[in-house]
């Protein structure tokens, strides 16, 4: 069992307004009470969208609710004369502990390049901003059997130019593209499988203590009645959660399921 704190993390994507933002935190938050659930079990995370971030800093840092949030994506640029994008200092202004890098919604609908992933990645370490890196294989990928090869090469470009010491606390989540939004779950093996090539990879590149220091996530139509074997997995230390993250009282119905209780 590892020392690493079980990571439940809930992207909206494009869900939810900032008022309805408020309602879904309010009810994530008593229903984890009532499950008894709290940091000593699990950390909980929910990534919205951009324009609720200010109404969800409000509420979590007005309540001191323990559940912490993030945002879907950030810009690879500092502020300056980029239309439409959102600056790591601005989230990090907001109290985002996170940010999702590289999720394949925005690798297809962005043509977002490895290279632009790991820019991205630099501007999140460089405001203290924990990346939840994405990486995962498409279905062709999986049917030619170089799943594991194309992730770890996604993996390494992905953080080319990053120093080991810039890692420490790093997230990644493994998605495979064909689970996702779909119904199809990868199995807890697949899930282990891709895990432990992952942290195999990070401790050749960089060392041990990166590599034992690294959360690996399963993101991919994880549902409640599926999470605790995925988690269960070795190497596996939580999920990015979409669809099943939406509603408070379901979320936290998973997360009590991932932590067993
Ligand atoms: O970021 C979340 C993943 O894309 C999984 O989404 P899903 O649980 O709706 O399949």
């Amino acid at each position: 069992m590892s020392d690493r704190t079980l990571l439940l993390a809930g992207n909206w994507k494009m869900n939810h307004d900032h008022l309805e933002a408020i309602a879904t935190v309010q009810k994530l938050a008593w229903a984890l009470e009532d499950a008894k659930l709290d940091d000593s079990s699990c950390e909980v995370v929910v990534i919205p969208p951009f324009t609720d971030l200010r109404s969800v800093q409000t509420l979590v840092q007005g309540d001191k609710l323990w559940l912490r949030y993030g945002a879907q994506d950030v810009s690879r640029h500092e502020p300056g004369a980029h239309t439409g994008e959102i600056a790591a200092s601005f989230l990090a202004r907001l109290g985002c502990a996170y940010v999702v890098v590289g999720h394949s919604e925005r690798r297809a609908d962005n043509h977002e390049t490895n290279e632009v992933v790991a820019a991205k990645l630099r501007a999140a370490l460089g405001h203290d901003l924990t990346p939840i890196l994405c990486v995962g294989e498409s279905l062709a990928e999986r049917r030619e059997g170089r799943h594991v090869d194309f992730t770890l090469g996604q993996l390494e470009e992905s953080l080319a130019g990053i120093e080991a010491t810039d890692l420490t606390g790093l997230v990644i989540a493994y998605e495979p593209v064909w689970a996702i939004g779909t119904g199809e779950t990868a199995t807890a093996a697949d899930a282990a499988e891709m895990a432990a090539a992952i942290r195999g990879r990070l401790a050749e590149r960089y060392g041990d203590a990166v590599a034992a220091g690294t959360r690996i996530l399963y993101g991919g139509s994880v549902k409640t009645d599926n999470v605790a074997e995925i988690v269960a997995a070795a190497d596996v230390d939580g999920a990015l959660v979409g669809g099943a993250s939406l509603s408070g009282p379901d979320f936290a119905a998973l997360c009590k399921a991932a932590v067993g209780k």
